[in-house]
């Protein structure tokens, strides 16, 4: 449905960008909200908790959350993997919580072009979601320790905010919308 608008060329008027991160909390729905978007618009889907080197993933599994030191690698290999198909004219959406304004800008420093869709979310609802989600590494007690370092994205980012308690098909629409109008 929104071909179209996908293989619009980047910047024109009523385009999609050609790179969007989904981020925000763990449970806010950055995978299936990025899955179902990348879908609508026909472009690549990036699973940002797949390019974990192991010891991260155990040390979240554990119930410690990542460092600063810890998370730069993991940003690298997305940005890096984002700016890929960009490089070659190719739309992309990919899955990265991205909840400090430094992990957004290291991000941006590989494709400049990303505009990042917050999934906007309350602590209840986040820890309810994770708490039911099976066979993934996140347990729900890091809810709380992602809501503490999370830095909204501010007025002069590119990004948009949406209501992540909507239903997914919701979501995905109206992302849709805003970033055609903005
Ligand atoms: N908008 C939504 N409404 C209801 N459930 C959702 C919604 N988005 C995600 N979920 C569910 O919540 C859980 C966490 O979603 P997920 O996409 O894995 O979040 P994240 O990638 O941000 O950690 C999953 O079980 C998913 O099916
Ligand atoms: O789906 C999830 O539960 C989250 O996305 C989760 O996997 C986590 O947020 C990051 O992958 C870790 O990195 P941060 O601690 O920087 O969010």
């Amino acid at each position: 449905m929104d071909e179209k608008a996908a293989q619009a060329p980047a910047g024109a008027p009523g385009s999609v960008p050609p790179a969007i991160v989904v981020m925000g909390v763990a449970g806010c729905g950055k995978s299936a909200v990025g899955i179902a978007l990348a879908a609508a618009l026909g472009v690549t889907f990036i699973e940002g908790d797949r390019l974990h080197p192991p010891e991260n993933v155990a040390r979240m599994a554990s119930g410690e959350p990542l460092t600063d030191q810890l998370r730069e690698g993991w940003l690298d290999a997305i940005g890096e993997r984002i700016a890929a198909p960009v490089g070659q004219g190719e739309g992309v959406v990919a899955a990265c919580s991205a909840l400090k304004r430094s992990y957004r800008a290291r991000l941006s420093g590989f494709c400049p072009q990303i505009v990042f869709l917050y999934l906007e979310i309350d602590p209840a609802t986040a820890r309810r979601r994770v708490g039911n989600r099976k066979g993934h590494f996140m347990p729900a007690s890091l809810v709380d320790s992602q809501f503490a370092i999370l830095e909204l994205p501010a007025a002069d980012e590119r990004a948009l905010t949406l209501d992540a308690t909507r239903p997914v098909g919701e979501v995905v629409a109206t992302a849709v919308r805003q970033m055609r109008r903005s």
